[in-house]
């Protein structure tokens, strides 16, 4: 198999989007100091970007490990036998990535065909790390299109349910693609697709669920600063105010939804500490039978940042993963 890989280059340079830039460098520089300048350069650099390469274990062409250690490619998670820190328990799950911003090109989806991997921001397979599937466990993946945490879940372990719920008909499409891409038939009894608004899943699905990932709808740094126009970035800073009220609701109903003992992932992909950590701090003030659990020693990547209540990966030079906010949180017994 040839496989071409392609380099970044400026030619795809896209424009910022003033308002947003400047949103941004007012409440960054406040929230991250240093960190900002170094994360806004990357930002601003689409050619730097990096991309995690997610195998399908469904799939049944085995040689592309092969091609991607040949390319310079090398696993994210360290490999089971390995006695070196970070240890994540065992997992199926296998991602790839390489230090320069190599795209390997992404594959059309063709009914019937499983395709052999997904491309993604490698910080994103961390939320689903931190949710800790099992065999046997009913999982929900509360926001789920276009569904690239769904397939992570399933390439970890094999739930009993994976319930992927997206209320937004066309994301919903895409997501039911992006399942039939990945899973074979057979798993299509465990996986099944909802279309609910999240805010209301605590009251009607209370308790059932031993694992819920709340992957939020969020001001999505990367690609709001790039906004097309003046008035398509302003509608969005516009936007980005009123979405911890939502993530709040989400959150909330996440936590009915678990069991006692089971535990909530809550995620986003904007450094906004108001839709991070405020949020978590907002909802736990809620719920005194749920605790926020400490995932340093868990999930110490070397490029994540520790906070109280979460971490927090700050893109940076090199290491561009992220932006990403992760917190778990346990529902006591
Ligand atoms: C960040 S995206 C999820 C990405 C997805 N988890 C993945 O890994 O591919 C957030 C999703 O939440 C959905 N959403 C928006 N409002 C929602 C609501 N009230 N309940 C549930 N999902 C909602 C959006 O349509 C969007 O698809």
């Amino acid at each position: 198999v040839f496989i071409l890989i392609i380099r970044n280059t400026g030619k795809s340079r896209r424009q910022p989007c003033p308002a947003v830039l400047d949103h941004f460098d007012q409440q960054y520089s406040e929230e991250l100091g240093d960190l900002w300048a170094s994360a806004r350069a990357v930002l601003l650099d689409p050619p730097s970007w990096q991309y995690g390469v997610m195998l399908n274990r469904f799939s049944s062409v085995t040689d592309i490990t092969q091609i991607l250690r040949s390319q310079g490619f090398s696993s994210l998670l360290p490999q089971t036998d390995s006695e070196s820190p970070p240890k994540f328990p065992p997992s199926s799950l296998q991602c790839y990535v390489h230090p320069h911003p190599l795209r390997f090109p992404s594959q059309a989806h063709r009914p019937g065909q499983l395709k052999q991997y997904y491309l993604l921001n490698a910080a994103s397979l961390l939320p689903v790390l931190a949710l800790q599937v099992r065999d046997g466990d009913k999982v929900l993946d509360l926001c789920s299109a276009p569904g690239g945490k769904a397939v992570a879940i399933m390439q970890s372990a094999t739930p009993a349910l994976l319930c992927c719920n997206e209320p937004d008909p066309h994301r919903r499409d895409w997501l039911a693609k992006t399942l039939e891409s990945f899973l074979p038939p057979s798993l299509c009894s465990r996986v099944m697709v909802s279309a609910q608004d999240g805010r209301f899943v605590g009251q009607s699905e209370a308790g059932f669920y031993d694992k819920v990932l709340v992957d939020a709808p969020c001001s999505n740094d990367r690609s709001w600063l790039h906004s097309s126009d003046k008035l398509r970035g302003q509608q969005r800073l516009e936007d980005r105010a009123r979405l911890p009220e939502l993530q709040t609701q989400l959150l909330r109903s996440a936590i009915s939804a678990v069991r006692p003992g089971g535990v909530v992932v809550y995620s986003t992909c904007t450094l906004s500490s108001l839709e991070n950590c405020a949020v978590v701090e907002a909802v736990l003030k809620e719920f005194p039978d749920a605790e926020v659990e400490n995932l340093w020693e868990e999930i110490a990547l070397p490029l994540s940042k520790y906070f109280a209540l979460g971490i927090l990966v700050v893109p940076q030079p090199g290491r561009t993963w992220g932006p990403m906010f992760l917190s778990r949180i346990r529902k006591k017994r």
